[in-house]
């Protein structure tokens, strides 16, 4: 029998004989070569193995699409490893208050379901290395490996399988911590990275409740909203897309970024906002648009300054317009120009991602665009069926002011409440303008001053409005006077060309007439002359 000592001086030879043996082999053997090797050195376990293998990757569908079956696998481990697996990740939770855990690269661990044991091994897989501008960046591609006996086959594809994504996904809708994701800017620096999202925790505090709109109309969208997220049979029955599109449009400060974020926090939805302008071409719009999970919220800000979209203008048949036409282009000049050279998408291909045949993939989603001018937009990118729900978010009256000032000074009336809504009429004035109006600027301040300050400020802002109300009519008269003497003048120059006209026709007709009389007089005098001369 062997003694202990020398069982361990054997062990040790073996695993350094193989250490050495697989530095060799991996220093030596090309990459090629050993994908080859690799290849058949797996066909030939698998038939000499009893196990089978199942692998779920991160991104399906040639790494366009991230995969949901990997996540809600991925929650299902992570609340098994805690107390299984003997290397863990831990991140930092919702509230940052606690951490999470969940199993680290490389790690394995075992499940039991219905007294069948299989085994997960989580995987990463690192590209080559790509090179730019100098630097070496390699992509991390994840996987996890299922194996089991293949006598349980029938099982786990059936139910264990089923079991894993079930509780998988519910985990995933409880500890959910919302994200806004943005499109990477970064394209320039990481190419192959460009049609990717980042993210952040999203943590907005706006809510319907916080919201200062006509109560009506909030209400009537948060029934909208209410039974869009419900309608999954119904869509299916009418035989839509799960989505929904919403154009809030009107003046800055009005609340539309604040109703986006109300929104998403109503429904629970993800956001994911589009920045238009730093996507490189149609291509990759659609790339990014089908990395979208379900239940978010696609928001394309200011969408008439992100990219040319108005489509074709009104054309140009108005008098006034070809009066304006300098002006208009001296502002156009002013306006930031959108860098040609860096986004490439298209309005054709902006619909179609809207509402193009891959657009319902991924559960429900609600596009939103915004807007300060809607009128500049083509109508074909907001029309119903593609925007179905057209909001305009307006100035602040009375209704949405009592809500300001409600959550900005916790006052529900005022002695001073029947003129600020007599003002407010007479006034226009963003909800952005009466909150900052209205919040207290230091601890001495109390509702009673804020209200005031409102008074005065709204009183200012009518005289404003009515200052440049009498300005706009000065320069309105002035146009008009200018408009009538250009037409007077032409009017005059017509008449006097007519004249010239005119007069040319008479003096030609004299002369022709003066030349017809000396014709006949020299005839006249000729056939005196040959007469005398028949005397003769
Ligand atoms: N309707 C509103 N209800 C509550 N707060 C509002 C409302 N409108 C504006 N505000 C306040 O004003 C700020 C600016 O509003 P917001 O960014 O939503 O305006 P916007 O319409 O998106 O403007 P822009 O057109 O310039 O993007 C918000 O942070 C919020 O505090
Ligand atoms: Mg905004």
């Amino acid at each position: 029998m062997l003694e202990t000592g020398a069982i361990w001086g054997l062990t040790g030879t073996t695993v350094t004989s193989f250490m050495f043996f697989w530095a060799m082999y991996k220093q030596y053997v090309p990459h090629e070569f050993r994908a080859y090797v690799e290849k058949y050195f797996h066909k030939m376990i698998g038939w000499i193995s009893y196990y089978v293998h199942i692998k779920f990757t991160e991104y399906t569908e040639e790494g366009l699409k991230r995969s949901q079956a990997y996540d809600s696998i991925r929650n299902y481990l992570a609340s098994k490893s805690t107390t299984l697996a003997k290397r863990l990740k831990a991140n930092e939770s919702k509230n940052s208050k606690s951490l999470v855990f969940s199993m680290d690269d490389h790690e394995e661990i075992e499940d039991e379901f219905e007294g069948v044991k299989v085994k997960w091994h989580s995987n990463v897989k690192v590209t080559q290395p790509q090179h730019s501008y100098g630097r070496s960046i390699s992509d991390e591609r994840r996987y996890f490996t299922l194996t089991f006996h293949r006598r349980h086959r029938g099982m786990i594809i059936e139910t264990y399988l089923d079991h894993v994504l079930r509780e998988g996904k519910a985990i995933g809708l409880n500890k959910r911590e919302r994200k806004l994701y943005t499109n990477n800017s970064s394209q320039e620096w990481y190419p192959w990275r460009s049609g990717k999202w980042s993210n952040v925790p999203f943590h907005h505090p706006a809510t319907f409740e916080t919201l200062a709109m006509d109560p009506v109309k909030k209400e009537g969208i948060k029934k909208d909203l209410i039974k869009f997220s419900k309608g999954e049979d119904y869509y299916r029955k009418v035989g839509k897309p799960w989505k929904r599109g919403y154009l809030l449009f009107g003046p800055p400060g009005t609340g539309k970024s604040t109703m986006i974020a109300a929104i998403a926090n109503f429904l629970d939805y993800d956001v994911y906002d589009l920045e238009l302008t730093t996507v490189k071409d149609n291509s990759d719009l659609k790339k990014l648009l089908l990395d979208t999970k379900g239940k978010s919220i696609i928001v394309i800000e200011d969408i008439d300054c992100s990219l040319d979209l108005t489509g074709q203008r009104k054309k140009k048949n108005d008098d006034d317009e070809e009066e304006d036409g300098e002006e208009k282009k001296k502002e156009d000049e002013k306006k930031p120009k959108v860098d040609e050279k860096q986004s490439k998408v298209t309005l054709s291909g902006l619909l179609n991602s809207i509402d193009g045949l891959w657009s319902a993939c991924s559960g429900e989603k609600i596009i939103v665009f915004t807007t300060n001018f809607v009128d500049k937009l083509d109508p074909a990118l907001i029309r119903r069926g593609r925007m179905d729900n057209h909001i305009e978010m307006s100035y602040c009256k009375f209704e949405a002011f009592k809500v300001l000032a409600k959550n900005y000074l916790e006052i529900e009336t005022h002695e001073l409440y029947e003129e600020i809504e007599r003002r407010l009429e007479e006034t226009d004035m963003s909800p952005a303008d009466v909150a900052e109006t209205l919040m207290p600027k230091s601890d001495e301040e109390d509702a009673d001053i804020c209200i005031k300050r409102l008074v005065k400020t709204l009183e200012e802002e009518k005289e404003k409005a009515r200052k440049l109300a009498e300005e706009e009519e000065k320069k309105k008269v002035a146009k008009e006077a200018k408009k009538k003497k250009k037409a007077e003048e032409a009017e005059e120059k017509k008449r006097v060309e007519e004249e010239k006209k005119k007069n040319k026709k008479a003096e030609e007709e004299e002369k022709e007439e003066k030349t017809e009389e000396d014709v006949k007089k020299e005839k006249e005098q000729n056939g005196d002359v040959s007469n005398q001369n028949g005397c003769n």
